[in-house]
């Protein structure tokens, strides 16, 4: 590895608010359809969790699991986490919970709880270049390998120092395979290689061709660059996008951080229209 590419100015934190977006409003209760004609699509990290220094750290605070619960029970079923995780780390993040998911921008879903039926999108990514991409992390202490099988994410949060550098070394390894199909998605302190055959918006949609999503109302709450694509479609599906912790382009709304979204789902359940449900 170069380390050169350590030497690279830095750059500012790539999500930032889009200027060029319209002002948004924080979402009123009434802005969302009557549960029994919503599909409820969440985000996971900065949307109902909040950020924390590594990916193993997040913590699904008291009173979640039980709101998301009475709301699956509510849209009967119509709810999933839309997550750049994969689904065996979103398991392990709500277990004993399972909800039904769309995980890994898209190469998996799952939608039935009582089942191990997955929907599977993606290839495992090449053995070769994922060793190449690994090594990325000799760039420097901190740089935090997640391995999801078919795609790789390198996380600087703990090195902030190292973003460009790291940009910099994949591009090097992309020139060397120009016809590679993969992709680099940039998050929250995070850069990602992935196949370029799904995103999370791919996902949302086959999502919302099955039952019992299918038919209803999405609504879809999210806070990064990747969710973008699933503002961007919820039009075509009728459905409604959300922001966190910053405007973007395509939302009805914004919530300035996770203990928003979680206050706004719990609210949810007080429509007296469904005072007979749990
Ligand atoms: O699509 P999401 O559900 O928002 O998942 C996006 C990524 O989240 C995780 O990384 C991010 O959250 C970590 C914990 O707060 C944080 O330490 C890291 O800097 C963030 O990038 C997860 O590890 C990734 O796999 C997801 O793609
Ligand atoms: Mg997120």
């Amino acid at each position: 590895m170069n380390e050169d590419l350590l030497e690279m100015p830095l750059e500012e934190d790539i999500i930032r608010e889009d200027d060029a977006a319209p002002e948004t409003v924080p979402v009123p209760r009434s802005l969302v359809p009557h549960l029994s004609e919503s599909a409820i699509l969440l985000d996971i990290d900065g949307t109902l969790l909040d950020l924390m220094p590594t990916p193993r750290e997040v913590w699904v605070p008291p009173g979640l699991a039980k709101t998301m619960n009475r709301l699956l029970v509510r849209t009967n079923g119509a709810l999933a986490l839309v997550s750049g995780r994969s689904l065996n780390d979103i398991d392990l993040i709500f277990a004993p919970d399972l909800f039904p998911a769309v995980g890994g921008h898209g190469a998996e879903m799952r939608i039935e709880t009582d089942s191990e039926a997955v929907a599977a999108h993606a290839p495992p990514m090449d053995k070769e270049l994922k060793r190449r991409l690994a090594a990325i992390a000799k760039l420097s202490p901190g740089i935090l390998l997640e391995d999801k099988g078919y795609s790789l994410a390198l996380h600087y949060r703990l090195a902030p120092h190292a973003e460009k550098a790291i940009y910099a070394a994949v591009s090097l390894i992309r020139a060397d395979l120009p016809n590679a199909p993969i992709e680099v998605l940039p998050g929250k302190c995070v850069c990602e290689i992935k196949h370029s055959g799904f995103t999370k918006a791919s996902g949302v949609r086959e999502l919302m061709t099955r039952e019992p999503f299918k038919g209803r109302r999405p609504f879809f709450i999210g806070d990064d660059v990747t969710d973008e694509s699933v503002f961007a479609i919820m039009p075509d599906l009728d459905g409604l996008a959300f922001s966190v912790g910053r405007r973007a382009k395509g939302v009805a709304g914004h919530f300035d951080a996770p203990s928003d979204v979680r206050e706004f789902l719990a609210h949810l359940l007080d429509d007296e229209r469904d005072a007979s449900l749990p």
